[in-house]
C-alpha cells in the first residue's frame, strides 16, 4: 500500500497499545508516510520516529499537535488512557473531517461518551485490541457506533486486519472480551513468570529457568496458533496417563486454578464497569 492510496491514519496517544497496532500495520506493508502519531513528550516522539519512520508530533512542544494530526486523517485512533479519551475527543472535534472514522481502543469508555463530544453523524468505532498486534497476532474487537454503517465496519475490519484477528461484537460484550483477550497477554506472561519462579524453587539457575519458561509458553503459543488447534487436545497430548504432567494438572484442579482464572476475569470486567462509572461522574 502506498502513502498515496492508503487511508491516512492518526494515532493519538502512541504508548504501549497504539504503538503495537502501528507496528503491526507497518510490518504488514502500510506506508509510514500514511501515518501520523502524537504523544506528550518530545523524547518519546523522537523514539517513535526513529523506530518507525512515521511523523510524530509532541503535545508538549505544540498545543495543536492532535488537531494538526487529525486534520488530514481518514482514520483517527484514540489510544490515550481512559480518563483522557473524552477530553481528547472534545479537543479534536473541530478539526475532524466529517467522514473521518474515529476508533477508540480505550477500556471502559463507551461509544456514547465519545459520540457526545463529536459532531453529529461522525462515525465512531470502539475497539478492544491487545499488544500482540505488534506481531500481527493480536485480537482486535470492533463495535459499531450509531453512525457506523456496515460498509464502514468492513473498512475498519480491513484496516485493522494486518494487526491480527478482528472480531465484531456488540458493545455490551467489550468488557467480557477485554477480560479474556485485552488483558489476556498479561495472564500468559504471568504464567511464564510463575513457571520461572517454580523452576528456581526446584533448584534451577534463575537465568536458565526464565529462558525455559519463556520459550515453553512461546512454543505452546505457536502450537495454539496452528490451524484448527484445540487447547484441550494439545494439553492431553502432553499429559501421559499416570505421568508427571497429570500430577501437576490434578494439583491445579484440586487448588481450583480454573476458578481462580475465572475470578480474575470477573474482577477485570468489574473494574471496567467501575472505571466507566468513575468517568461518567456522580449522577445528579
Ligand atoms: N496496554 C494494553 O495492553 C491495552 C490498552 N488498551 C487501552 O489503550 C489505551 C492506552 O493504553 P496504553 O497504551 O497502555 O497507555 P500508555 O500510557 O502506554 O500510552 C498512552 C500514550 O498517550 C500519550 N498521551 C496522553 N495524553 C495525550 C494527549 N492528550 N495527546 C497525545 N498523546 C497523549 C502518552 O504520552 C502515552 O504515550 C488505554 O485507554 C487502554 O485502556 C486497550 C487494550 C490493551
Ligand atoms: O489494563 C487495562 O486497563 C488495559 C485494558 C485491557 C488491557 N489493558
Amino acid at each position: 500500500m502506498t502513502a498515496d492510496t492508503a487511508p491516512r491514519i492518526a494515532f493519538l496517544g502512541c504508548g504501549s497499545m497504539n504503538e503495537s497496532i502501528l507496528a503491526g500495520l507497518l510490518a504488514a506493508g502500510r506506508a509510514p508516510g500514511s501515518v501520523t502519531a502524537t504523544v506528550r513528550r518530545a523524547d518519546r516522539a523522537e523514539e517513535l520516529r526513529a523506530r518507525h519512520g512515521v511523523t510524530v508530533l509532541a503535545t508538549g512542544e505544540d498545543d495543536a499537535a492532535n488537531a494538526g494530526a487529525v486534520r488530514e486523517a481518514d482514520v483517527v485512533i484514540l489510544g490515550v488512557k481512559p480518563v483522557g479519551i473524552v477530553p481528547l475527543a472534545r479537543e479534536i472535534a473541530p478539526a475532524l473531517r466529517p467522514t473521518a472514522v474515529v476508533i477508540s481502543v480505550a477500556a471502559a469508555v463507551s461509544l456514547a461518551m465519545i459520540e457526545a463530544e463529536l459532531p453529529a453523524g461522525q462515525p465512531v468505532v470502539r475497539s478492544m485490541p491487545n499488544t500482540p498486534s505488534r506481531l500481527g497476532r493480536g485480537v482486535l474487537s470492533i463495535s459499531a457506533g450509531s453512525s457506523a454503517t456496515p460498509e464502514l465496519m468492513d473498512m475498519a475490519r480491513a484496516l485493522l486486519a494486518p494487526a491480527g484477528t478482528v472480531v465484531e461484537i456488540p458493545e455490551s460484550q467489550v468488557d467480557a472480551l477485554s477480560a479474556v483477550s485485552g488483558s489476556g497477554p498479561a495472564y500468559a506472561f504471568y504464567l511464564a513468570e510463575a513457571m520461572a519462579a517454580a523452576g528456581v524453587d526446584l533448584g534451577l539457575d534463575p537465568g536458565l529457568s526464565a529462558l525455559i519458561a519463556r520459550e515453553t509458553v512461546a512454543g505452546a503459543g505457536f502450537m495454539l496458533a496452528e490451524e484448527g488447534a484445540d487447547a484441550a487436545a494439545l494439553r492431553r497430548a502432553v499429559t501421559s496417563p499416570n505421568g508427571t504432567t497429570q500430577s501437576a494438572i490434578e494439583t491445579f484442579e484440586e487448588l481450583g486454578l480454573q476458578g481462580i482464572i475465572g475470578s480474575g476475569a470477573r474482577a477485570a470486567t468489574a473494574r471496567a464497569a467501575e472505571i466507566t462509572r468513575e468517568l461518567a461522574g456522580p449522577v445528579s
